[in-house]
């Protein structure tokens, strides 16, 4: 029997100074996942602009005259395929915000993700950040249609709260794609297990496109752009440096899984749950 299967790429590529640079790095790694049969191809977080503090106001767009976004757009209708757009510093009414788009393929944006969860810590001797000083929270957590399946979105310090993940599996998501850029501290300690747990918790396949590692960046990425699947294994993981993954993602493996293992079925609604508490 055939199965329901989609191509994914991941694009992790090594964020530098200069934004065209970037925007034609992007380009050029989007066109080669293409080329692979990618349909649905993935950049990492803040794939325009630095991962510092310092980037983020100077470099932010507003999605009305985004040239970022207009670029990205132009890209995804030439080669009709689906772009989840990294996320790039947005501005709206004062603030910025972190934000991630996902365009298909007319290149119209489909979805739109606000990192909800800034990424505030101060970790003894390894890693200080501290994103609310600059950007502002988004409000709603994010799942869009496509043709293959209902596709989650977050952005890398998301993925630690488990709540969010659950939120977007019942209202459908099959995917829960992440752009990330985790660090050498964090990294290595909780990478892959964050994608492996919300992969097993919600028996779907989770992706994770992280920035690669760029050294004489201020905040060094972790790279280790990853696949897991629905039973926890992971599928494909790159290590730091720039490249491509390129993958087929087996949807009806969710469903099998599910039914051999009915996890979500077993929870005790009634004596726990998850609220949707957008208004
Ligand atoms: N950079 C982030 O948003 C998250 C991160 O690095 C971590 O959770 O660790």
């Amino acid at each position: 029997m055939r199965r329901y299967i989609m191509k994914v790429g991941l694009c992790q590529m090594k964020v530098q100074e200069e934004k065209k640079k970037n925007l034609l790095k992007a380009k050029q790694l989007i066109n080669e996942a293409s080329e692979l049969g990618a349909d649905i191809i993935i950049l990492p977080e803040m794939f325009n602009c630095p991962y510092d503090n310092t980037f983020f106001e100077e470099y932010s767009e507003n999605e009305k005259n985004s040239k970022t976004l207009k670029f990205i757009s132009n890209i995804a209708q030439e080669i009709s395929k689906y772009i989840i757009a990294g996320s790039i510093p947005e501005n709206e009414d004062g603030k910025v915000y972190n934000t991630s788009y996902a365009f298909d393929r007319e290149g119209n944006i489909i979805a739109k993700h606000r990192k909800v969860h800034l990424f505030d810590i101060d970790v003894k001797g390894g890693v200080t950040f501290k994103e609310s000083d600059v950007l502002s929270r988004g409000n709603e957590y994010t799942v869009f249609e496509t043709e293959y399946c209902k596709i989650g979105l977050q952005i890398c310090y998301d993925i630690r709260f488990p709540e969010l993940s659950r939120l977007m599996v019942e209202e459908g998501a099959k995917l829960i794609i992440t752009p990330a850029s985790f660090n050498m501290t964090t990294g290595p300690a909780h990478w892959k297990d964050l994608f492996k747990v919300r992969a097993l918790d919600n028996q779907v396949y989770t992706l994770g496109c992280s920035g690669a590692l760029n050294k004489e960046a201020s905040y060094n990425s972790y790279g280790h752009s990853i696949i897991v699947s629905p039973w926890g294994d992971i599928i494909n993981n790159l290590e730091f440096e720039e490249g491509i993954i390129i993958e087929e993602i087996d949807l009806d493996k969710i469903n099998e899984i599910r039914e051999q293992l009915p996890l979500l079925k077993h929870r005790r609604l009634d004596l726990y749950g998850v609220v949707d508490k957008r208004d």
